[in-house]
C-alpha cells in the first residue's frame, strides 16, 4: 500500500506538537529543510528536528535542501532523523557520495532527490545503496505550488531503474500532491506521497490522509 507523508512545512509551528499528533495515521513524518541558498528560503535545521524528535514516534524523513549537506549529516543523525534525503544538485558528485557514506555510519536510511530539472539516470551512481530516492513535481522552496505533470516520465524512469538494480528501494514524490494527482504518481510507480497543503488545509486530517492512500 502506498505510504503517506505529511509535510509540516504547512503545519501551524505555534503549535507544531499538536499538528505532529494530527497527522499520527500517516507512514512518515516528512521534515524541509531549506537554507536560503539551494532554494530561495529559510526553514528549519537541527535544534527543531532535536525538538519533533522528542514528541513523536514516527518515521522522521528529513529532506535536506540545503547546499554542501555533507556538511550536517551527522547532525541531523544526532538530532533523531531515520532518513536523510540530499540533492544530487547541491555538490559534486564525490561529496554527494561522501555524504551516503557518513548516513551509512550513523544508522539513517540514505535517499538522494532530484529537482525537477534532473534526469533520472543521475542516481545510476548510487542506486544500490538507497534507500529511497524522492523525486520533486514542484520546483522546492514552497509548499502550495502546482503539480508538474511533466515529472510523471521522471517517476516511470526512476521506477524502472528501482526496478532493475535495487527493487525494495522506496520512490517518494513531493510536490502538489492532492487526491486528483495522488493516482497519477501511484501509476507511475511512487509509494510514498509526500503532501503538505492537502493534509493541513483540510478540516478532517486523518480523512484527508486517508483520501490519498490510491
Ligand atoms: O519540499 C517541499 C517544497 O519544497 C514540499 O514538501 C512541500 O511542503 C509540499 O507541499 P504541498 O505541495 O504538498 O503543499
Amino acid at each position: 500500500m502506498v505510504k503517506i507523508a505529511p509535510s509540516i512545512l504547512s503545519a501551524d509551528f505555534v503549535n507544531l506538537e499538536r499538528d505532529i499528533k494530527k497527522v499520527s495515521s500517516a507512514d512518515y513524518l516528512h521534515v524541509d529543510v531549506m537554507d536560503g541558498c539551494f532554494v530561495p528560503n529559510l526553514t528549519i535545521g537541527i535544534p527543531v528536528v532535536k525538538s519533533i524528535r522528542q514528541c513523536t514516534d514516527m518515521f522522521l524523513d528529513v529532506h535536506l535542501m540545503i547546499d554542501k549537506p555533507v556538511r550536517y549529516i551527522e547532525d541531523f543523525a544526532k538530532a533523531g532523523a531515520d532518513l536523510l534525503s540530499v540533492h544530487l544538485e547541491a555538490d559534486h558528485p564525490t561529496q554527494i557520495a561522501q555524504a551516503l557514506k557518513v548516513m551509512g555510519e550513523c544508522g539513517v536510511k540514505k535517499a538522494v532527490a532530484l529537482r525537477p530539472i534532473t534526469s533520472a539516470n543521475a542516481i545510476l551512481p548510487y542506486i544500490e545503496e538507497l534507500d529511497m530516492v524522492l523525486v520533486m513535481t514542484v520546483e522546492p522552496g514552497f509548499g502550495g505550488q502546482s503539480f508538474m505533470e511533466s515529472q510523471l516520465e521522471t517517476i516511470r524512469q526512476v521506477r524502472a531503474i528501482i526496478e532493475k538494480y535495487h527493487p525494495t528501494c522506496e520512490l517518494e514524490v513531493d510536490g502538489g500532491i492532492a487526491p486528483k494527482t495522488a493516482p497519477l504518481v501511484v501509476e507511475a510507480g511512487a509509494n510514498v506521497l509526500v503532501a503538505g497543503s492537502a493534509v493541513y488545509g483540510k478540516e478532517d486530517i486523518p480523512a484527508a490522509i486517508a483520501a490519498l492512500r490510491v
